[in-house]
């Protein structure tokens, strides 16, 4: 099989990490936020994470110069739940101090998106005032996997287990049930986007975890759609970015005109 862009990340990811130095820890220790419970907030209809983002691989810078912090600002005074910051710098633009821009910035839980391979990246995340990070099932062995979970939990961080096919799902549920489990949307490998994704694994996601769709959710209808499946929140990114007024947009997808939570059975 040709290497696949999922492939050419890890690879640099492990280059970096050979000349990786961790950051100081913050001066001031933080409040504590949690992902899960921002997301599991009474009577909300889908959760939102907005994510902070300047480019991707599959399609290029979204926009010039944008700034986290007023990125982030703009998000959580229309109503995010939490904000994901994307901190890979060679394929995303990304960095850790867009992270630390935000972190100064919001009072919401953060979640740091990244290629996490190594316990460093943790204890990184959690100096930079993180909450929560990614883990990537389909970057990672099961027990590689399940060993940065609890090395997360043990540093105070919560995991949004991230899987986007049937088989990474009975793989990990195999091994453990996260508290946070994340459908991808999105291919990783192919970039190929569809929502019906998770309309596939909700029904097998149990029902004590917190349900994430992430990636391609556009239009009312996504919403509305997720919410279907009995979705707790999504993870949306290009929508947010390339809207000409964010807030408007976020308004229009998770505003008006949507109807309850359906329960998954
Ligand atoms: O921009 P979108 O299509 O709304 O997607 C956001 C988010 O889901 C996506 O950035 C993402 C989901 N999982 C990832 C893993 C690595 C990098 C990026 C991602």
């Amino acid at each position: 099989m040709p290497e696949s862009i999922l492939d050419q990340i890890l690879k640099t990811k492990k280059e970096e990490l050979a000349h990786f130095s961790l950051p100081e820890p913050m001066s001031q220790p933080k409040p504590h936020y949690s992902l899960k419970d921002a997301l599991l907030r009474p009577n909300h209809q889908l959760g939102l994470i907005a994510e902070v983002k300047h480019a991707s691989p599959s399609k290029g810078i979204f926009r010039t110069k944008i700034s986290a912090k007023k990125t982030a600002t703009r998000y959580a005074s229309a109503g995010a739940d939490a904000i994901s910051v994307l901190t890979d710098r060679n394929y995303f633009h990304g960095s850790i101090n867009d992270l630390i821009e935000v972190r100064q910035s919001v009072q919401l839980p953060i979640l740091r998106k990244d290629f996490i391979i190594d316990e460093r990246q943790i204890e990184e995340s959690a100096r930079i005032g993180a909450d929560a990070v990614l883990l990537i099932a389909a970057a990672l062995e099961p027990t590689a996997l399940h060993e940065l979970y609890l090395a997360a939990k043990a540093r105070g961080l919560e995991a949004l287990v991230e899987v986007h096919d049937a088989q990474e799902l009975a793989s990990l549920l195999n091994g453990f049930t996260p508290e946070i489990i994340g459908v991808n949307n999105r291919d990783l490998r192919t970039f190929h986007t569809n929502l019906h994704v998770t309309a596939a694994l909700a029904p097998n996601i149990p029902r004590n975890a917190v349900l994430i769709s992430e990636s391609g959710v556009h239009r009312p209808q996504d919403v509305q759609f997720l919410l279907e499946q009995g979705t707790h929140a999504a993870l949306v990114g290009e929508a947010l970015i390339c809207a000409a007024d964010p807030k408007q947009k976020i308004c229009d997808l998770f505003g008006k005109g949507v109807n309850a939570h359906v329960s998954r059975t």
